[in-house]
């Protein structure tokens, strides 16, 4: 019986989240794991279960020999290593959808709360005191909300900030102006023109190199003077030393914080401030959210451990839950064409060219190419290449990959994928197509037309088109006792080279290879395992 694997969940999920991983795994649960610990114990574990806390890190990844997934139980993935878990073939998977409500809720009660002073007078109210002077407040009604990034949580907020009346606008270059619209937000061109007219700014960007400090010094001198800023996405979005400072020269009324560039904030020169309204990273944090992201998570993180391919994974391209199914057997496809490549041909690749014909060429190839490839290098490589670091090995062995599509049928096949390979002055192809009931089926080697299906045990034998050898051929086989399931004979032209190939039964040992190879009109035979 197959071990069952072992999961490593390194923060609080839910304990329907932890059942579910029990049916299929060991688990152990070392909930606030610090760095030394998880660098320690990780070479034990097939999988990581983390939230925004612990750093999931190059050394992490690379002592984690049986590592084959990192589940993040939220949204934002800067606390892992995403270039090494690639390089490493870990698939990373997150739950970006299950805490958009709570975090887009929180970044509105941190609004308000800092708009209307709703912590300092709670404060003071429990120490006995009263002080409704001190607490003068401002309104959301009719005033100007600027976004900064119109994603999940940028667009939730949104459509809740419009039933304030507010005025809401956007700053989000990637996305196109129709998303917008959808969400009645008035686009706004460039950040600094979004600065210029806010008089609250909410940041909801993922934590990149180029949205770190994208709210610095040059943006508060610029901003209306009384500018309100809240950040519940990632700390230093908002340059932490610059809202200092413009805290200090009264250019920012109030500021609401649920993250930090350090956390915990302990020792923050932010926290001195009367008007800065914080929060301990609470923004997915509600009993819904933890229930999504656990439950969600534990799902995903289980189907990569059983090899299948799931929604969310964040290091290969995203297919949603329908597009699944239907890309499955495109994938085998796929995957069955670069099998074929290194058991048939000796010669180098320098080049691939995939051609999408027919239906396929509408849909996201991406994830074909990266099957194709993992079929490519799995009979050099083994078991470390995996869609995950398809593209890296494949890279890194200098080969170049090109895609193409065109919707026309080609050869009267609905769907069809070709791979043209390069290298050393030769071109080789292959192409297949799947049949009516979705099986893959191989219809081109090289210039011969054929229509196989795949399977564990083939043969593919080069031999010349005359009468008296293809009987002797299967009588060898038989006298090794190893049965022929199916068997196609293709030719170019009558009498002369032609390529047979065979699905049998069982494994061919290298004797009887030898013997196959010495009969009469064989001028090589090749074994290929699917
Ligand atoms: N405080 C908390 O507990 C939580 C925080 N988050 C954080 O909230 C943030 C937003 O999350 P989602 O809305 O789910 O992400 P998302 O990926 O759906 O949206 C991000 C948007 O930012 C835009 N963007 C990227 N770079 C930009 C730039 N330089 N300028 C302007 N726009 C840019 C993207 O085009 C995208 O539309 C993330 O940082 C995430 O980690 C998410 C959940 C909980
Ligand atoms: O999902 C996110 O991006 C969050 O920031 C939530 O972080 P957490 O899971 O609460 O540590």
């Amino acid at each position: 019986m197959k071990d069952k694997p072992k999961i490593l969940v390194g923060d609080k999920i839910v304990d329907e989240a932890l059942e579910m991983l029990r049916a299929e795994a060991d688990v152990d649960l070392k909930r606030g794991i610090k760095q030394p610990e998880l660098e320690e114990i990780i070479e034990n574990y097939d999988a990581l279960i983390v939230r925004s806390v612990p750093l999931v890190t190059e050394e992490v990844i690379k002592r984690g020999k049986k590592l084959k997934v990192v589940g993040r139980a939220g949204n934002g993935v800067d606390n892992i290593d995403l270039e090494t878990a690639t390089q490493q073939g870990v698939v990373v998977v997150n739950t970006p959808d299950s805490n958009s409500f709570s975090a887009g809720e929180q970044t509105i009660a941190l609004m308000l709360a800092s708009a209307r002073n709703l912590p300092q007078a709670h404060q003071t109210v429990k120490e006995g005191g009263w002080g409704r002077s001190r607490y003068m407040g401002s309104e959301l009604y009719g005033k100007t909300v600027g976004i900064v990034g119109l994603g999940r949580i940028g667009s939730f907020v949104a459509t809740r900030l419009k039933a304030f009346q507010m005025r809401v606008i956007a700053y989000d270059p990637y996305i196109p102006l129709e998303r917008f619209k959808r969400f009645g937000v008035e686009r706004v061109e460039t950040l600094n023109e979004l600065v210029r007219q806010s008089d609250i700014i909410t940041v909801h960007t993922p934590k990149t190199e180029e949205t770190i400090g994208m709210i610095g010094k040059e943006q508060f001198q610029i901003a209306k003077p009384g500018v309100r800023v809240v950040n519940c996405a990632r700390g230093g979005i908002i340059d932490e030393g610059a809202l200092a400072w413009a805290l200090e020269e009264g250019i920012v009324a109030s500021a609401a914080l649920d993250v930090f560039s350090k956390e915990p904030c302990t020792g923050n020169p932010l926290l001195k401030f009367d008007n800065v309204v914080v929060t301990p990273h609470l923004g997915a944090t509600t009993f819904e959210a933890q229930h999504r992201v656990g439950t969600d998570l534990a799902r995903y993180v289980l189907a990569v451990l059983r090899g299948e391919i799931v929604p969310n994974t964040v290091n290969i391209p995203c297919l949603l839950g329908e597009e699944i199914d239907t890309m499955r057997p495109l994938l085998e496809l796929a995957e069955y064409l670069g099998k074929l490549y290194y058991q048939l041909e000796r010669m180098p690749v320098e080049k691939v060219e995939l051609c999408y014909y027919g239906e396929i060429a509408q849909q996201e190839t991406g994830i074909i190419t990266l099957a194709f490839l993992k079929g490519l290098l799995s009979p050099v490589m083994g078991d470390q290449v995996n869609l995950v670091n398809a593209t890296w090995f494949a890279e890194n062995r200098g080969i170049k990959v090109c895609e193409r599509r065109d919707e026309s049928k080609r050869s009267g096949h609905v769907n069809l994928i070709s791979v043209i390979f390069r290298g050393n002055g030769t071109k080789v192809e292959f192409a297949g197509t799947l049949a009516g009931d979705q099986t893959p089926r191989i219809v081109r080697v090289n210039q011969y037309r054929v229509d196989v299906t795949p399977s564990p045990y083939m043969l593919f034998v080069e031999h010349i088109d005359r009468p008296g050898v293809i009987g002797p051929f299967a009588s060898a086989l038989g006298k090794a006792n190893i049965n022929i399931a199916m068997m196609q004979a293709a030719r170019k032209v009558k009498g002369e080279e032609s390529m047979m190939i065979l699905n049998i039964d069982s494994a061919v040992d290298e004797a009887t290879l030898a013997d196959l190879r010495k009969l009469g009109g064989i001028s090589n035979v090749r074994v290929v395992n699917m």
